[in-house]
């Protein structure tokens, strides 16, 4: 139910560039009555941006994932595009704002609290039978620059449906004796967000990621291997003081065998998470460690984001 008046009629469009996604631009816009900043993607009219925007559209409701304004269907010079309203997150990147606080102790606690946002989201997309795909840093954003701003995720240019055999095809009766397996595969898509999801967990703890290559290249051989054998370790001093349930919920999301990985439920279960008010209050070096590091941010975020690109087709040819 796209809007088919011109986006120009109530928007003023900025030449504010607030990003790349994959499917399409960002940019700051004004609505002209409002005067009220919202975010603008612009994607050309075809079915990946159909099923993005479809997507994006359904989950659109949960708290901790961006909220869709409006989306337009226009055409400029012959050219049919999507143009989606979201709500303009000022406070930027997850990571961003755990740097610039890095004099205040960020402690263990707050990790949680910043763990358990992002997991009602995921929960919000799985339950739905929605995968994202493309869980990374960058993917997250916070509301506000205030202290009470709230973390969203965004971007669903990878999401797809993850609707199996057995709610789909096979008619709505099912012989007790058959097994699950022959109803079809359980997709894997899933996992590839609790994947990303105990990456993410990874980086929030220590400020540097678990995987990653040592000769700087893209992802060396090496790197790839490592992910496949989930060889990470939980370095001192950084890891030192951090709590053994942390440790165990990223084992259980970094598992290298997708169907042995944790699926949400369970994340969401965990103590960790569900109890994240009562997590020790363990001043943690992530900004630090994140300042440090901060010319080599770009090259990590890249190869979590080949490392995304190589799960995913992995999983799709299971
Ligand atoms: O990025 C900002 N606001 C924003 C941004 C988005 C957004 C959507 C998408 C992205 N951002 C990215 C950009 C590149 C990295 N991945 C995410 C690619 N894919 C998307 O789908 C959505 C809503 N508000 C921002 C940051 C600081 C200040 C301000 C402003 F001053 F405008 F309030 C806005």
């Amino acid at each position: 139910q796209p809007k088919t008046t011109p986006l120009v009629d109530d928007y003023l469009i900025s030449d504010t560039v607030l990003g790349l996604g994959i499917n399409g631009k960002v940019v700051e816009c004004t609505h002209k009555r409002t005067k009220q900043k919202y975010a603008l993607k612009v994607l050309l009219d075809n079915e990946k941006a159909r099923r993005e925007v479809d997507l994006h559209w359904r989950v659109s409701g949960c708290k901790h994932i961006v909220n869709i304004t409006d989306v337009y269907e226009n055409t400029y010079s012959g050219r049919k595009c999507l143009l989606v309203v979201m709500e303009c997150m000022a406070g930027g990147e997850l990571f961003q704002r755990i740097q610039d606080k890095a004099d205040s102790a960020f402690t263990e606690r707050e990790a949680a609290q910043i763990m358990h946002e992002i997991c009602v989201a995921i929960h919000y997309l799985h339950s739905r039978d929605i995968a994202h795909r493309d869980l990374k840093p960058e993917n997250l954003l916070y509301t506000t620059n205030q202290p009470n701003a709230i973390l969203k995720l965004t971007d669903f240019g990878f999401a797809k449906e993850t609707l199996s055999n057995d709610t789909l095809q096979t008619p709505c009766y099912t012989p007790y004796y058959v097994a699950p397996e022959v109803l079809g595969p359980e997709k894997y898509d899933k996992s590839c967000d609790i994947w990303s999801l105990g990456v993410v967990m990874y980086i929030i703890m220590c400020g540097f990621p678990p995987f990653y290559s040592f000769n700087g290249l893209a992802i060396s051989p090496g790197m790839k291997k490592r992910i496949r054998t989930g060889q990470y370790d939980f370095p001192d001093p950084e890891w030192t003081n951090v709590s053994q349930a942390a440790k165990d919920l990223i084992k259980g999301m970094l598992n290298v065998d997708p169907s042995k990985r944790l699926r949400i439920e369970e994340v969401m279960r965990n103590k960790w998470i569900a109890q994240y008010n009562a997590v020790p209050q363990t001043p943690l070096c992530t900004g630090r460690m994140l300042k440090e590091g901060e010319e080599t941010w770009p090259e990590v975020q890249e190869e979590m984001t080949r490392s995304l690109a190589t799960m995913r087709v992995d999983y799709d040819q299971m």
